[in-house]
């Protein structure tokens, strides 16, 4: 378990991270989403004890991380896959963590395997791909056996191979019952690995929420309607009006009802006896969720039409 209280960082007088308080629990995949220069990555160096906090503290099973006598036994992070001297094979770069932290040096073998190194752990890191750079962090992660791991990024710039990799073993420690928590701005691989969600923007918590509740609130979830014909449409379309229901054309013979389930759309043309070819939930995904939620805290932003379902 990790405890945020009043975690907050300032730069120059400007908070990097604002007050954050929450808590990232065991047995689940807590993702960490904000948009760029949100504080995300300077949360994470608090909590491994790499940045001081301005005030408030971030803990590690209810301990800060200078208190750990054996950080590594407790908590493992991938923050920066190039931390790793380029010389140094992975093998030995691991046993160096190992001894320093009171590891026994048969875990690294084990790791190596886990994250599918062995083969090449007599190489050199500096000449690993991308894809094994991140492997070897982390294995790093893993070396301690820790209750808590942390990934800033870990996706960044893997093949579809690595990514699923990345996804299967991030569920597989939640469900051992770790503390498992990823940063990430890839919301389609978010929704697939997340259970939870902690949302920052400018330093400061935006919500914090399951993946299905977010998605469930979104306004773009809707019912999509076909019609056979248009007027049929058009009929349905002035009824919903009546009732106050947001109601959108997609084309000609396309309807988008925000606000009412499958079952009534469907009774409701029943009832006015229009034929439909079509009737369906469409539910917004992560991603239109979250840009709806981050909207007013992207600082560096283009700007952008509001998304819509099916887009
Ligand atoms: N060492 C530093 N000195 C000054 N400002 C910093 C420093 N580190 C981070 N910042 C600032 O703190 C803010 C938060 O940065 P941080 O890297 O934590 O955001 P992030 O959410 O991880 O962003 P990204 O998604 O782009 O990686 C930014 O405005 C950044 O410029």
């Amino acid at each position: 378990m990790i405890t945020l209280q009043g975690l907050t960082k300032k730069y120059g007088g400007q908070a990097a991270v604002d007050n954050l308080s929450l808590t990232i629990a065991a047995g689940r995949v807590t993702g960490f989403l904000g948009p760029n220069g949100a504080g995300k990555s300077t949360t994470m160096r608090m909590i491994m004890g790499l940045d001081h906090p301005t005030s408030g503290q971030a803990l590690v099973g209810g301990r800060a991380y200078a208190d750990l006598a054996y950080p590594l036994r407790e908590i493992g992070a991938l923050l920066d896959a190039k931390a790793v001297h380029p010389g140094r094979s992975a093998r030995a770069h691991l046993r160096a963590l190992a001894r320093t932290n009171g590891i026994p040096v048969g875990r690294v073998d084990e790791v190596l395997e886990t994250v599918g190194l062995t083969s090449v752990a007599n190489r050199r890191a500096g000449s690993y791909s991308l894809g094994m750079g991140q492997r070897l962090g982390i294995a790093g992660a893993l070396l301690g056996n820790p209750g808590v791991v942390m990934f800033d990024e870990p996706v960044n710039g893997l093949d579809p191979d690595g990514v699923r990799w990345i996804r299967g073993l991030m569920r597989g420690l939640a469900a051992e019952g770790r503390t498992v928590f990823v940063s990430s701005h890839l919301m389609s691989e978010m929704q697939l690995t997340a259970d939870h969600l902690v949302i920052i923007g400018k330093g400061r918590l935006i919500t914090e929420t399951s993946v299905k509740e977010l998605i469930d609130s979104s306004s773009l979830n809707a019912v999509r309607v076909r019609g056979a014909e248009q007027e049929g449409l058009k009929m349905l379309v002035a009824r919903l009006h009546e009732s106050s229901v947001a109601v959108r054309w997609e084309s000609h013979n396309e309807l988008y009802i925000t606000g009412l389930t499958v079952d009534r759309v469907s009774d409701l043309a029943f009832e006015l006896g229009i034929r439909l070819h079509e009737v369906r939930s469409v539910e917004a995904s992560l991603e239109q969720a979250y840009m709806e939620l981050t909207a007013d805290s992207v600082e560096f932003g283009a700007a952008a039409g509001r998304p819509h379902p099916g887009a």
